[in-house]
């Protein structure tokens, strides 16, 4: 390793299942090192996670880089999506908070897209038909169900503007995770004094919204002192949208990203509004917008089957009949939040890799399917553009192949991990130097790796899953 040229900075990726920190050279993007620490989600129907063992976590993880962390002259927190942190007059969580993939509120949802007038009348207003993903259903599902933790919660954050506000002492939030709130719009730019009355939640409760490139403060004090007081920081931003900057991402450029979640997205220049629901019209970390898709059953699902047939992840095999829609936490594209996971088409003759290799199969036509429904979002033509492959999941072979079969795309994998993390220091470096965040991580090149050419799409496999989607939308509705 040279010596790096610096100034240096950090970026973290607080996701759901852990915490991952980098502390980057901003001059070049070199990698001067990395630390992660797991984070813990209840098991079961409830998805949360205590915000204290997030804080811990980053704590943890930022000491596992070693004493150059504290050398770092900018940090930034990007964050899981959505999640429901509430917190009391201390700023002490008053309960766990509500996560993304957590689909308890689906009733809270159906009744709030009633409410405004139904899925077009939110897509007009905030760019976006609410899934339960979205915080205001959290919020909802809370009053609704525990009143008393409601009535004590002073503050509402978002997963980054929890931590980001621990390190700087100082309340704040970023456009494009406000924009999964459901009750910020990213047509207007502000948030919907309508519907956080239908959802009756006082505006007091909720931080101002940073714009793009505005700092969020300097590191105040941090319990254990393990980032240096004076450090610059950045606002911070959902994790999507810091994985969009961390490409450095153009217009017209496709992502597909394979980890807890499963997303589809790419910036745009104009705001998105899709009435059908399966595109949340995001706005992006930067004064654009990121229409994307998100499924609930990814990388977790494809290993759970994996587990349940005692193989290794890569160990499929091709051929058979068998189709399976791995929905084992229900999912959100399609909009199935009360669906199970569901296996058809076994035969005598199929095997344990065939079983697998339609786990894959099924999250990724989810996806899929998703995918020219963003792009017509976004506007831009995207038709022989590769897609750009990230996320954990991007280092399977099995999940690669699969995408190539199933998109009949090129396919282009980074080669730079931890896409999140990067785009969370091209923030603190944008913000440190004065750059556009997106233009630093194309000059440190994150977006180079390996291309793969399109492969003949595997049409067959297609329509049989489309085939057992439809056949089986009233099984996959059902509420257990
Ligand atoms: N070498 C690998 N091959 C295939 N999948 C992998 C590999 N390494 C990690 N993964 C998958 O990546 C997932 C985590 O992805 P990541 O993007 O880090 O998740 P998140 O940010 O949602 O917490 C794991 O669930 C695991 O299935
Ligand atoms: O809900 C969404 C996007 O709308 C998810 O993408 C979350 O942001 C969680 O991300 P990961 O933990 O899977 O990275």
């Amino acid at each position: 390793m040279t010596a790096p040229e610096g100034p240096l900075v950090i970026g973290v990726d607080s996701s759901t299942q852990s915490t991952k920190v980098l502390v980057v050279d901003a001059a070049t993007g070199e990698v001067l090192a990395r630390g992660q620490a797991p984070h813990t989600v209840s098991p079961g129907d409830r998805r949360e996670s205590d915000p204290e063992e997030w804080w811990q976590a980053l704590s943890t993880a930022v000491a596992r880089c070693g004493k150059i962390a504290g050398e770092a002259a900018a940090v930034s927190v990007a964050g899981q999506q959505h999640g429901l942190v509430t917190l009391d007059a201390d700023g002490r969580p008053v309960r766990p908070a509500l996560l993304w993939n957590d689909v308890r509120s689906a009733p809270q949802r159906d009744r709030l897209l009633a409410d405004l007038g139904g899925p077009q009348a939110w897509a007009r207003r905030v760019g976006s038909v609410p899934a339960p993903a979205f915080t205001v259903t959290k919020w909802a599902w809370l009053r609704e169900n525990e009143p008393e933790a409601a009535r004590e919660t002073a503050a509402v954050r978002l997963p980054h503007d929890f931590l980001t506000e621990r390190l700087t002492g100082q309340a704040g939030t970023d456009r494009g995770d406000a924009s999964g709130t459901g009750w910020w719009s990213s047509h207007t730019g502000s948030y919907d004094e309508e519907i956080l009355s239908l959802a009756a939640l006082d505006p007091a409760l909720l931080p101002p919204v940073h714009r793009a490139g505005e700092a969020a403060g300097t590191v105040a004090k941090t319990d254990g002192g393990f980032l240096t007081p004076g450090t610059l920081v950045a606002t911070g931003t959902g994790d999507n949208m810091a994985a969009a900057l961390g490409l450095g991402l153009l217009p017209g450029q496709p992502v597909l990203s394979l980890g807890t979640s499963g997303t589809v997205y790419a910036v745009s220049d104009r705001s998105p509004a899709d009435p059908s629901g399966t595109v949340a019209g995001f706005a992006d970390a930067g004064s654009g917008w990121l229409p994307l898709a998100c499924t609930l059953n990814c990388t977790l699902a494809v290993d759970r089957l994996a587990a349940l047939l005692s193989r290794d992840r890569e160990d499929v095999e091709a051929g058979g009949r068998v189709t399976a829609l791995p929905f084992l936490d229900g999912e959100r594209t399609p909009d199935l939040p009360y669906a199970t996971g569901l296996l058809t088409g076994l035969q005598q003759a199929t095997t344990g890799g065939q079983v697998l290799q339609a786990a894959y199969d099924g999250a990724v036509f989810a996806l899929l399917r998703a995918l020219d429904l963003v792009l017509g979002q976004a506007g831009d033509d995207a038709s022989e553009a590769p897609l750009l492959l990230i996320g954990g999941g991007a280092k399977g072979v099995a999940w690669r192949e699969t995408v190539r079969r199933l998109s009949g795309r090129a396919v282009q994998v980074p080669r730079a991990e931890e896409l999140v993390a990067l785009g969370a220091a091209a923030q603190a470096a944008g913000l440190l130097l004065g750059e556009d965040p997106a233009a630093v991580a194309r000059r440190w090149k994150t977006a180079d790796g390996p291309a793969y050419e399109p492969v003949e799409r595997d049409e067959a496999a297609l329509t049989r899953l489309s085939a057992t989607l439809e056949g089986a939308r009233t099984l996959l509705d059902m509420r257990h």
